[in-house]
């Protein structure tokens, strides 16, 4: 249906994409996966047009529609073959209300306002945001929006569906059904998909081929079986698989189940072994360093958080898990002080954070906010470091060393806004961690980056920890939770439903469990452990 052929793409003296070759057939699921800042968006903009019309840079190659070449039709021609949906859809939001946005492309297309009704209504049911049709989209949580934005663009019937990290505002529940709903599209009526994204355990189950774009802009394509064998992108199934020895590897939980029946007997011998089972930091004791008791809060008239009760320990990570619209990111801004409560008290190190001036709140409680470009505001990388350093009074040289753990190498000079999604991600939480603010607060801090630059992540939370700070995650990410989390809290409805140790917590859960805790049932979390486990049993 589409192709590309000999596609190489750059910027000035940087190169992006170096020969890409790439068909997607009719009725196809095509996962696009590599390291943050690869050019997954760039390939994917090649797709749809709007690189290079909207980015610059210089294209060679050719892209051909049903053997036609469409390299020089402009994006918005395309766009009634080609629906696209970017990594920050509220970005692109054109009108004002859930219902109006679903009809614009189609107005736009010209469609009887029959068919318009008609199609509304099905998109309404196929994604489950019917509740949501007269809201306000500018009132929308970030799962809301990412399911409206796909939404909208379904509507058009496109034959192709071009789409940017769709998953990752979604909680657990509502990516595995987006997904279910465009494998039905894909299955049913031939629609393809070309997906991008990082937590590429969540798409494999449903891929029919991936593509691999490698650091240096080349691409391996095929069955995701064997793409997984050599990748240095992996899902936790994958790395358990290699760890253990599987071959093939198993691409889903069912099939590593079966797999793992031999290990059950070593495993369950470690755990009777303290230098092998897998512990976990005591329970937090004495004060916390920030504590809310009854908190409740309202979005006008609209109740969102109803008597929550949290406390954050210094030298703990907690999790804040829950289903999107649940009330995570109201939370964390009632946290940092922004929004006003109608009931209930917070305190952070002795103090009301709503009751402090605007800039003293930073020092108090550093926030990752779930838009994090909207930190940065100076024309150079660099800039941003040095600015950063010597508003914390750090050393010379801590943010760019923070920067280079997430994602290593970026130039100095790039500016800010040019960077990829993940790149940005990864600069913002490095000018946020190098003031070293007692509490942190971070909202969604995996989004665009892949797994070595999460591990990383992970790493730096937990020093941070360990130094004395106390951090609180809200994520969708469950198998960030896993490797990063002490505890978890859940969320629903603005009620603090769940709380506890990480590995109760998320054991309980069907939709918060890891990938190894689904494959080797409790007290089992991370693939680390198991290595641990098995490594102790052999010895
Ligand atoms: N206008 C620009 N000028 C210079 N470099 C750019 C520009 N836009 C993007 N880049 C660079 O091109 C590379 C590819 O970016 P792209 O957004 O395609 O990456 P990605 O694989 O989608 O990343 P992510 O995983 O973070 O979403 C990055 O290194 C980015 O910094
Ligand atoms: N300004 C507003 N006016 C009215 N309702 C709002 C407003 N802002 C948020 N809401 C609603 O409050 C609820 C909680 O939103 P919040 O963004 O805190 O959820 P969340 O748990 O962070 O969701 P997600 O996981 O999707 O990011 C949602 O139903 C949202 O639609």
């Amino acid at each position: 249906m589409i192709a590309l052929r000999g596609i190489e793409f750059g910027y000035d003296d940087q190169p992006v994409l170096a020969g890409v070759d790439l068909e997607i057939e009719e009725g196809e699921l095509v996962l696009l996966a590599g390291p943050t800042g690869s050019g997954k968006s760039t390939l994917l903009g090649v797709v749809t047009g709007l690189v290079p019309t909207y980015s610059g840079g210089t294209l060679r190659g050719d892209v051909t529609w049903d053997g036609e070449s469409i390299l020089h039709l402009p994006a918005r021609e395309r766009a009634g073959r080609i629906g696209f949906v970017g990594q920050n859809p509220a970005a692109w939001f054109v009108t004002d209300t859930v219902e109006e946005e679903l009809a614009y492309a189609m107005e736009q297309l010209g469609l009887p306002a029959a068919t318009m009704r008609r199609r509304v209504e099905e998109t309404l049911d196929l994604l489950g945001i019917a509740d949501l049709r007269h809201r306000d989209l500018r009132t929308l949580s970030g799962g809301q929006q990412q399911r409206v934005a796909i939404g909208a663009v379904l509507t058009m019937h496109p034959r192709l569906l071009v789409l940017d990290e769709p998953t990752s505002a979604l909680d657990p529940t509502a990516a595995e059904d987006v997904l279910a709903t465009l494998t039905r599209l894909v299955h049913d009526l031939g629609v393809s998909v070309l997906l991008a994204e990082h937590r590429i355990e969540r798409v494999v189950p449903f891929a029919d081929r991936m593509v691999l774009v490698r650091g240096d802009g080349t691409v391996e394509v095929d069955v995701p079986q064997v793409v997984l064998e050599r990748s240095p992108i992996a899902p936790p199934l994958v790395d358990l698989g290699r760890s253990v020895g599987w071959s093939p590897l198993p691409l889903t939980v069912r099939e590593a189940r079966r797999r793992a029946a031999a290990l059950r007997t070593p495993l369950a011998e470690a755990l009777e072994v303290p230098a092998t089972a897998p512990t976990d930091q005591p329970a937090p004791t004495g004060t916390p360093v920030l504590e809310a008791r009854g908190l409740s809060v309202a979005h006008r008239t609209t109740p969102v958080l109803d008597g929550v009760d949290l406390a954050l320990h210094a030298g703990h990570v907690t999790a804040l898990m829950g289903r999107n619209g649940a009330g995570k990111s109201t939370l964390l801004w009632t946290l940092q002080g922004r929004l006003a409560r109608v009931g209930g008290t917070l305190l952070n190190a002795g103090r009301d954070p709503h009751a402090v001036a605007r800039d003293e709140r930073r020092t108090l409680t550093g926030m990752v906010p779930q838009s994090a470009a909207d930190l940065l505001y100076l024309e150079s990388v660099s800039e941003e470091c040095v600015a950063a350093d010597a508003a914390a009074d750090a050393e010379p040289g801590t943010c760019r060393a923070l920067l280079d753990r997430l994602v290593p190498g970026l130039d100095d000079e790039s500016h800010p806004r040019d960077l990829s999604e993940g790149q940005k991600l990864a600069l913002a939480v490095a000018v946020v961690l190098t003031t070293r603010p007692a509490v942190l607060l971070l909202d969604e801090p995996t989004r665009g980056l892949d797994y070595p630059g999460k591990a990383a992540l992970s790493t730096i939370l937990r020093e941070l920890a360990g130094e004395g700070h106390a951090v609180l995650v809200a994520t969708h990410d469950v198998e960030f939770v896993a490797l990063t989390c002490d505890r978890v809290v859940v969320l629903a409805e603005g009620e603090v439903v769940s709380s506890g140790p990480t590995r109760e917590v998320v054991a309980e859960s069907p939709s918060f469990a890891p990938q190894v805790t689904k494959v080797l049932g409790p007290p089992w979390l991370k693939v680390a452990e198991v290595e641990k486990a098995l490594q102790g049993s052999l010895a």
